[in-house]
C-alpha cells in the first residue's frame, strides 16, 4: 500500500512528491491508495513552492522536477534516508477557443486574477465554444541519475467551461464539466468519481506503471 509520510518508516524505496498544493497531494494519495496491488515504494510529500519556467507542458514539468530534485538531493545527502526518486506535476486548463493551449499552464494566475466568473466571461466572445481540456503532466527523475532526462507522463480529460457549480474547494473544479461526468462539474462529483476519470488519475496511472517497473525487480 502506498503510504505517505514525512519520515522514513517502511524500509521501502522512497519517492518524494514535491508540491505546494495540498489538494493535489490529497488526490495523488487517494489515487495511489485506491490501487488494488500494494506498491513497492513509499510516497513522501515535501511542500516546496517551485518556480515554473515558460514552455511546453512537458518542458515546464521537466524543468520543475530538475529543480525539485536538486533541492531534495542536497537535503538527502545529509541524512541516511532511502530517497530513490523525485516527482512533480503541473496542471493546465486549455480552452479550445484559445488555440487549445491557453490559459494552459498559466491557469493559476488567470484563476487568481479573474475568478470563476471571469474565466467564463473570457469565452463569451467565442460562444458557443466552451470546450476545454484539463491536462496533468507528471515528471519523474531518479536521484541516482539526476542528469538523465526526466520521464514525463500526461493525462487529459475533456470537458467544458461552465458557470460555477458545486463545492469551491479546489481551484477551477466548479467551472469544469468533464464530458464523462454525467453533467456534473468536478466540484459536484464525489472525490472517488473525480479520481476515476480525472486528468490527474490518467497521468498518475502511467507514472505508477513506470515506478512498478523500476522498483519491482
Ligand atoms: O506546487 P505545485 O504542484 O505547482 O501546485 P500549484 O498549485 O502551483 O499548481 P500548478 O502550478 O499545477 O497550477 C495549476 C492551477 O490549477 C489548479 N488545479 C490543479 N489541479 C486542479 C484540479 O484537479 N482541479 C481544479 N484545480 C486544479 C491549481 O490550484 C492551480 O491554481
Ligand atoms: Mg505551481
Amino acid at each position: 500500500m502506498a503510504s505517505l509520510s514525512s519520515a522514513p518508516s517502511s524500509g521501502l524505496p522512497q519517492v518524494v512528491f514535491v508540491t505546494g498544493n495540498a489538494n493535489k497531494l490529497k488526490e495523488v494519495t487517494a489515487i495511489l491508495n485506491a490501487s488494488s496491488s500494494s506498491l513497492p515504494f513509499e510516497l513522501v510529500a515535501r511542500k516546496i513552492d517551485l518556480p515554473e519556467l515558460q514552455g511546453s507542458l512537458s518542458e515546464i514539468a521537466r524543468d520543475k522536477v530538475k529543480i525539485a530534485a536538486k533541492t531534495i538531493i542536497a537535503e538527502s545527502g545529509k541524512s541516511d534516508d532511502n530517497v530513490k526518486g523525485v516527482m512533480v506535476e503541473d496542471t493546465a486548463l486549455c480552452f479550445d477557443a484559445l488555440g487549445n493551449d491557453l490559459p494552459g499552464p498559466y491557469i493559476k494566475w488567470f484563476l487568481e486574477s479573474l475568478g470563476h466568473d471571469g474565466l467564463n466571461k473570457m469565452l463569451v466572445g467565442f460562444a458557443p465554444n466552451n470546450k476545454a481540456k484539463a491536462v496533468c503532466t507528471f515528471a519523474y527523475v531518479s536521484t541516482d541519475a539526476p542528469s538523465e532526462e526526466p520521464a514525463v507522463f500526461v493525462g487529459e480529460t475533456h470537458g467544458a467551461i461552465v458557470p460555477a457549480r458545486g463545492d469551491n474547494k479546489f481551484g477551477w473544479d466548479p467551472i469544469f464539466e468533464p464530458n464523462e461526468g454525467n453533467g456534473l462539474t468536478y466540484a459536484q462529483m464525489s472525490s472517488e468519481a473525480k479520481n476515476a476519470i480525472s486528468h490527474r488519475y490518467r497521468a498518475l496511472d502511467k507514472l505508477r506503471g513506470h515506478l512498478l517497473n523500476l522498483f519491482q525487480k
